[in-house]
């Protein structure tokens, strides 16, 4: 089963971790009345359920809807987590609850009210990804049932979890299993369903993984991670506040992380709630996206090193550090941006960073830069808009979404954004080219089709060793096999979104 199970543990009727309030001392709970904290479980299942039902109705992002919905509803402490795994991890593993339902059932999903299964998606991940006690996760859920759809689908909502109830989690996914691949010859359709992607992202990580050097078997693990909630992590921007200071402030579980020199593992607890990110010395952001933005700043480079472009800048993670290391070295940032939302939340992202450091803040296309200004910039991030198969973690509902036709329209405007910044950097200069996807077509095959069409119009490039170079700034020892010269990062190997930066030196 996915790690999501492992890590929560054994819970009680609630859904709540057993001793774990007791073992971190919140021990108010206990003051409750009982009927008021099954009215508060309740209320956690009805918000995860009406976000499920976002997502489906409206296309819906999960982690814009959940958090507003818990504001609203005063549903905090161990509630929200408790409703943040239900709908995350229910979402997440939609693909492999819809097996077991289909089976426990008798009957295709699509034969289902949508409603009523969201509602079955809700009461499997509770019965076999969250270890919830059966009778407490089939009453709850059918007595949502009873007030969202209705008597007589609750009945049905019942005798189905019922029916999921009555096999261990392990045995399921052997059902599932052997029903995808009956004949033991298809590893891709069985993956599918027990890990819960759908099989053209399956067999896309399995290529990029054997493209990377790495087994095609690493993928069993990449889908297993990819099912697991992140764990968050803080940059403490240079030169704004120290890491181990930021350790220090926010105390207890808090530890420096493993990739990042400037990252901060800040162990539970609201990010949000932190000072240093309140002010904007420090920001919530993936280890491997510092890793990279790093990286780039840390290239070897011929000549001045003054001024720095960030082409796709929103929502800013990246532009900010960039900017503090600039900020560091009397160099500039210039932070472009093409949707006019996200401009402003490039600028927000600056805020606590010197001004000097900031040239400018841009709404534009970064298409345009190549032609408009050449030979302009000393060091350039295009960190492209992507399909994200490499942070389906983050977002629950993702995979879901996507298609193989989304790969299309991306990889032509990835091209054209990296033949743009080829041509806005100076001879000398650095490009890095990243995506937090490693889908070969998004990246290695846009680099060399941008690098070919570069070439054709006599502009040439250098490949820089970004290995190298990640391995000199990271915070301890990468695992990276074979010997190509871009990176990729892996979520079930080093932790952090599987983030690729290929470095490229204009001659
Ligand atoms: C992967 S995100 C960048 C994330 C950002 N660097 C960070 O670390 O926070 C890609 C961004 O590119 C923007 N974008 C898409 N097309 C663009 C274009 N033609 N020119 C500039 N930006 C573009 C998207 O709006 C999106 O904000």
């Amino acid at each position: 089963m996915s790690d999501d199970r492992r890590d929560t543990g054994r819970r009680d009727e609630r859904g709540r971790q057993r001793g774990a309030a007791r073992a971190e001392g919140r021990t108010q709970r206990s003051a409750q009345a009982p009927s008021q904290r099954t009215r508060h479980a309740d209320v956690a299942r009805a918000t995860a359920y009406d976000v499920l039902r976002a997502v489906d109705e409206s296309d819906s992002y999960a982690n814009l809807v959940l958090p507003p919905l818990l504001r609203e509803r005063g549903v905090d402490g161990r509630d929200a987590a408790f409703a943040t795994e239900l709908a995350y991890g229910t979402l997440r593993l939609r693909g492999r609850y819809d097996a077991v339902i289909e089976q426990a059932a008798g009957r295709d999903v699509a034969r289902i009210d949508p409603p009523v299964l969201d509602l079955l998606r809700l009461g499997t991940h509770q019965l076999l990804g969250m270890r919830v006690p059966a009778h407490a996760a089939v009453s709850q859920t059918v007595g949502l049932a009873r007030s969202r759809v209705g008597t007589g689908a609750s009945q049905f909502v019942n005798a189905v979890l019922r029916a999921v109830s009555r096999e261990e989690p392990a045995r399921w996914l052997e059902l599932i299993g052997d029903a995808a691949d009956p004949d033991g010859q298809d590893p891709v359709a069985r993956l599918a369903v027990t890990e819960s992607h759908p099989a053209w992202i399956v067999r896309a990580l399995r290529e990029a993984l054997v493209g990377d050097g790495r087994s095609a078997d690493d993928v069993t693990a990449l889908l297993a991670a990819d099912n697991t909630a992140p764990r968050v992590a803080l940059v403490a921007r240079p030169g704004l506040v120290d890491p181990a200071q930021l350790v220090e402030q926010i105390g207890e579980g808090a530890r420096p992380g493993a990739v990042s020199p400037y990252a901060v593992v800040p162990g539970s607890g609201d990010p949000a709630a932190v000072e240093a990110v309140r002010t904007g010395r420090a920001g919530v952001q993936d280890e491997g996206s510092q890793l990279v933005a790093l990286a780039l700043a840390a290239a070897p480079l011929d000549g001045p090193d003054e001024r720095w472009l960030d082409l796709c800048a929103g929502p800013g993670g990246k532009a900010s550090l960039l900017a503090a290391l600039a900020a560091g070295r009397g160099a500039r940032l210039v932070a472009n941006e093409v949707a006019p939302h996200r401009a402003r939340l490039v600028e927000q992202a600056l805020r606590a960073v010197a001004g000097s450091a900031v040239e400018s803040v841009r709404t534009g296309d970064g298409r345009e830069f190549g032609a408009a200004e050449p030979d302009a910039y000393d060091r350039v991030m295009v960190d492209a808009p992507c399909t994200g198969l490499g942070a389906l973690r983050r977002r629950p509902e993702s995979r879901w979404r996507r298609t193989p036709a989304d790969l299309t329209g991306l990889a032509a405007l990835q091209r054209e954004l990296l033949g743009s910044a080829l041509r806005t950097v100076r001879p000398g200069g650095v490009v890095a080219y990243v995506t937090c996807s490693p889908h070969l077509v998004e990246t290695r095959l846009v680099v060399t089709d941008a690098v070919r069409a570069a070439a054709k119009d006599g502009l040439e490039v250098e490949l820089l060793d970004a290995r190298a170079v990640a391995r000199e700034v990271a915070a301890g020892p990468l695992d990276l096999v074979g010997d190509r010269r871009d990176l990729q990062l892996w979520p079930h190997v080093h932790g952090t979104d599987a983030m690729h930066l290929t470095l490229l030196r204009r001659l």
